[in-house]
This record gives structure tokens, sequence and C-alpha cells, in this order.
């Protein structure tokens, strides 16, 4: 087995891997935003996507969250193609397996954190409103958020806004964690924040979360950096 196909870390259970992944935008002269991409994600890892601008970090990212669909090539998801679900599908699987931070924390304004919270357990309809209540209670005091339940989003600094995202991913307990520039609009002590929240949620949940970043001192605080360049991997190493 090729590294590329077993991962750096290959002795932990596969939840994410992806076979020649390649998406190509058609045009007059078709743009290549990910080529040949293979790699394996372990539960419990956290894994920066770094590049220079342009290389695919966030084409690749919403691949691998089943935001986008591959020209050739697919995305496994607990070692189970992803290639032939129906939109429907991938939407459920998105709900139930995979939570998202983006750099712009998109809660919706009208509602509290804990409301923002509970709106995809509501969508998953998994739990009764009193553990909805009760989960997203819980998740906001751990991410030290005790004291801001009933705010809305305006009423919260960037950070706290930021880690009310995390929680909101972390809703339906999801294994995966996909993060595109979780930090990318926030000053360096909600940075630290916010980085300690999704460091904490790989130590003590045993999620994985696969961070695009270009904050080197973050990237290098991770434990395995995916470096893309041209949208092909450049190195995939445990660091
Ligand atoms: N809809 C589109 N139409 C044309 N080109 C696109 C489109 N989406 C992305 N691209 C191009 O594809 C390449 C990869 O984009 P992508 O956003 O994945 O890169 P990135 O590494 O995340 O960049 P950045 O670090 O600047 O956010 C870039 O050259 C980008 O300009």
């Amino acid at each position: 087995m090729t590294p590329a196909e077993a991962g750096p870390t290959s002795n932990v259970s596969l939840l994410l891997q992806t076979r020649k992944l390649t998406r190509i935008l058609p045009a007059v002269v078709p743009v290549t935003l990910v080529q040949d991409v293979d790699i394996s994600i372990g539960n419990s890892e956290f894994v920066a996507i770094t590049g220079p601008s342009g290389s695919g970090k966030s084409s690749l990212l919403y691949l691998l969250g089943l935001l986008d669909k591959p020209t050739s090539g697919g995305v496994l998801i607990e070692e189970s193609s992803t290639s032939d679900l129906s939109s429907g599908e991938m939407a459920s699987m998105r709900l139930a397996k995979i939570g998202f931070v983006f750099q712009f924390h998109f809660l919706l304004p009208e509602f509290t954190a804990l409301e923002n919270i509970m709106i995809p357990m509501q969508k998953l309809g998994r739990l009764s409103a009193r553990d909805q209540l009760e989960h997203a209670t819980g998740l906001l005091v751990d991410l030290g958020l005790q004291d801001f339940l009933h705010r809305r989003p305006a009423q919260l600094s960037g950070g706290q806004r930021q880690r009310v995202a995390v929680a909101r991913a972390l809703a339906n307990s999801p294994d995966l964690i996909l993060a595109d520039e979780p930090t990318g609009s926030l000053d360096s002590a909600a940075t630290e924040q916010v980085f300690g929240s999704l460091q904490s949620i790989v130590e003590t949940q045993k999620t994985t979360v696969v961070a695009v970043t270009h904050d080197m001192d973050l990237a290098s605080r991770m434990q395995r950096r995916i470096h893309l360049v041209d949208g092909k991997i450049d190195y995939d190493r445990v660091q």
C-alpha cells in the first residue's frame, strides 16, 4: 500500500477517503480546481489543508463535504462510496455526519445562540425537544459560552459567534468537522479561543477536524498537514 493509499495515520479506522479526486470547471479553457487527490483520514485526526492562494484548498474541502461533485474520482465516507448518492441522500449524509464551520459564522441573526444550535437537531429529528435543549446547552457550556445562551449573534463578539458556529457544527454529533478558514476573520485572542475549541473537540470527543488555513502557526500546531499546489497534493505528512 502506498502512503497516499494508506495515509500517514493508517493505524486508525477510515473515516474519509478520496480516490483520484478531480474537479474541473467546464469552460472554453477548463479550470482544474483539484486533480488526482488521494487522501485517507481516520477518526480523531486534526488535519490542516494549506497551500498558496488559488491552490484548490476550498474546492477540496467542498468536495470532501459533499457540497460539490467531482468530475472524476470520488469521496468515500466510512469506506462507502458517495458517488451514486442522490442530492437528497448527500444532504442527509451532510446533516448526520459532517459539521461545517466557515470563515463567516452564518448564524441566523433572528435566533439566539441556543436556537441556532438546535436548528440542525430539529432538521435531523433524532432528539426530543427537551433533549435538544439539554444537548445545545451542554455544547455551549463546553465551549465556554454559558453566559451567552440567550444572546443573538449581534450581541456576541466575533470569537463568541465563531464558537457558537463550532457548537452548531457539533449539534448532530458528527464524526467529521470541515472548517474553511475558521479563524480567518478573527483577531489573535479570538483565534486562540476558536483553535482551542477545535483542538479540544479532537481530543475529548474523538471527532476529526479538517481545516483549511492560511495561518502557518496554526497549521504547524495541527497533527497533520496536507499541502496543495495547483490542485494537487504537494505533501501530506504527520508533524
Ligand atoms: N467558479 C469558479 N470559476 C472560475 N474559477 C474558479 C471558480 N472557483 C474557483 N476557481 C479557481 O479555482 C482555483 C482554486 O480555488 P479555491 O478557492 O479552491 O482555492 P484556495 O486555495 O481555497 O484559494 P484561497 O486561499 O485564495 O481561498 C483558483 O484559481 C480559483 O480562482
